[in-house]
């Protein structure tokens, strides 16, 4: 399609002191994708995305946000960006729409334009019946929906979500997302941090494995899935492998049970002890994940 990039990273290196946290990082973001960066905690995600905010100095190595050095963003190219935080830093004390209002001067955008984005962003965020409703009486997702919903208040071409459905149940998380899905049908670039993997292969175009500061791979999350895992994944509990299968098949040991990555199912079952028990699943980026970093997502 070469499609423009909204961000090139070259060579980006980030130090603290003497550790470097980013570790000389190549990636660009397709203009109208959902890029996802993916890694365990403490991997430098934070810190890039930092970078890319342009909250954080660049130790060296280049990073461009719309042509524009990130350091040094003007404010055209700033209003082109919306900004979902982890934290949320909504004020608690005012209502929903308040909170949208504020954020529209803040962008210094007319009364009648704030009137009309905020009524949209609110039914498109399902909080149209809690415009009037103080911040401190939404739920965890509400407040969630109310953070996106105000960092789309200036119209971004792109917008950066650091962990947006962290903590959210079930059914807050896939409202999130299917909105998410519709600012990308929109023509919108997505960045997202995320810890989860289904997140990440239900949202992202492309993704980038970050661990210690360095790239470990990136790609579609089907061409990831085809260059570490084969087809499909045996989970076979730990009491059962007296005689189970061998070092033909390759495996990652996850406590209870080990897990086995196989494209012929067929013969792989053949050679499991009678008594296996076990779990038959298609591969997905978890495994990816596993396999590339050696540990799960979610330690914490
Ligand atoms: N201001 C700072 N000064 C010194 N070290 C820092 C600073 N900020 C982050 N670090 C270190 O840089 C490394 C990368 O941290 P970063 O927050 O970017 O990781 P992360 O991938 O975002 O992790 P998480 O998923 O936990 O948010 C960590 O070792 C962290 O301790």
């Amino acid at each position: 399609m070469g499609s423009t990039a909204v961000i090139t990273a070259t060579n980006l290196v980030k130090r603290y002191g003497t550790l470097e946290v980013v570790k000389g990082i190549n990636f660009s973001v397709p203009a109208g994708q959902c890029f996802g960066l993916l890694g365990p905690n403490g991997a430098g995600k934070s810190t890039t995305m930092r970078m890319i905010m342009g909250l954080s100095e660049i130790t060296s190595g280049e990073l461009e946000v719309f042509g524009e050095t990130a350091t040094d963003m003007s404010r055209e190219v700033k209003a082109k960006i919306g900004l979902v935080p982890q934290e949320s830093n909504l004020d608690p004390d005012i209502t929903v729409r308040e909170n949208l209002v504020a954020f529209g001067r803040y962008f210094a955008l007319s009364k009648p334009v704030i009137d009309q984005r905020s009524k949209k962003l609110l039914d498109f965020m399902q909080l149209s019946d809690k415009e009037f409703a103080p911040v401190n009486a939404l739920s965890g997702g509400m407040k969630r929906r109310l953070t996106i919903a105000r960092a789309l208040i200036g119209d971004p071409e792109m917008v950066i979500l650091d962990e947006p459905t962290t903590g959210l149940d079930p059914q807050a998380r896939v409202l999130i997302w299917k909105q998410l899905m519709e600012l990308k049908r929109d023509g919108r670039t997505l960045l997202l941090t995320t810890h989860y993997m289904d997140e990440a292969q239900r949202l992202c175009d492309q993704i980038v494995v970050i661990d210690n500061g360095m790239i470990l791979d990136q790609g579609t999350p089907d061409e990831l899935i085809a260059r570490h895992v084969k087809g499909f994944v045996f989970e076979v509990q730990k009491p059962n492998l007296a005689a189970s299968p061998d070092d033909r098949w390759e495996q990652e040991d996850i406590g209870d049970s080990v897990l086995y990555f196989v494209d012929d199912t067929a013969e792989f079952i053949v050679d499991l002890p009678q008594d296996a028990i076990y779990l038959h699943r298609p591969a997905n980026l978890e495994d990816v994940f596993l396999r590339l970093t050696g540990r799960k997502l979610r330690e914490n």
